[in-house]
């Protein structure tokens, strides 16, 4: 299984009350999963956790075979930099670099950095007129494509998206959702997409929903 949570619970140090009260979820490779619930529900919480970006307080979190609960931050980045790419809401580009170098960062970051790749991905994200200009000079619906590049260039064996198209207006967002989609599932990667709305859930494999610190 690409990703096996088990009993995982949450509880965040100045909380009274449990984020997450034992979750366990599978997913495997090449599944496209939808996590939906209401806003603070604890989903980006639980992305964070899948993603090693934050530690849980009980359970196991494994992810491509490898347990991140024992790991320190430095352990759970070793991980993520191999397999796991993380595509935000915010696009989070690097303003100092160009579009190219965006796009390259995190595949160089991972040792797997191929031009041939990062162009090819460029081309099918429309974004080769647009790969000496930098992040400001974009519009929002072009950084967010820049960052979907930049993640998979990287050759995640997963993909986590929270609200990746939430900053985005309707017909902009449902463009950038078709390509992402359309982009993991050719790369092969699972994706675990966060989202408030239902029509983009309905399009992937698989809908969890959270609530009350548990997935149904
Ligand atoms: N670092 C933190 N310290 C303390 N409490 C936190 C922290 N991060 C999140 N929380 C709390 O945990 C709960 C879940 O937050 P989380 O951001 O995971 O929810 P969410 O479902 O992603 O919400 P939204 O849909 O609004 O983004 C909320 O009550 C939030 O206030």
């Amino acid at each position: 299984m690409l990703l096996h949570l088990q009993d995982v619970t949450k509880i965040y140090p100045s909380a009274e009350l449990p984020v997450l009260r034992g979750v366990t979820l599978d997913v495997a490779a090449g599944e496209m999963l939808a996590l939906t619930g209401e806003s603070g529900s604890g989903k980006s919480t639980l992305l964070h956790l899948i993603g090693g970006l934050d530690s849980a307080s009980s359970g196991t979190v494994a992810v491509n075979g490898v347990d991140l609960t024992p790991l320190d931050d430095a352990g759970r980045a070793a991980v993520r930099r191999g397999t796991v790419g993380v595509i935000f809401q915010q696009f989070n580009l690097i303003p100092s670099l160009t579009v190219a170098g965006n796009i390259a960062f995190q595949a160089r970051l991972a040792g797997c950095h191929d031009a041939g790749f990062a162009h090819d991905l460029a081309l099918r994200l429309g974004l080769v007129d647009h790969l000496t200009r930098y992040p400001e000079q974009l519009s929002g619906g072009q950084q967010q494509r820049v960052a979907i590049a930049r993640t998979l260039a990287a050759r995640p064996k997963l993909v986590l998206a929270d609200e990746p198209t939430g900053n985005l207006d309707e017909a902009t967002a449902d463009a950038v959702f078709a390509l992402m989609c359309e982009l993991v599932r050719d790369s092969g990667a699972a994706l675990v997409l966060v989202t408030h709305s239902g029509r983009l859930a309905a399009r992937l494999d698989r809908r969890l929903h959270l609530s009350g610190g548990l997935l149904s």
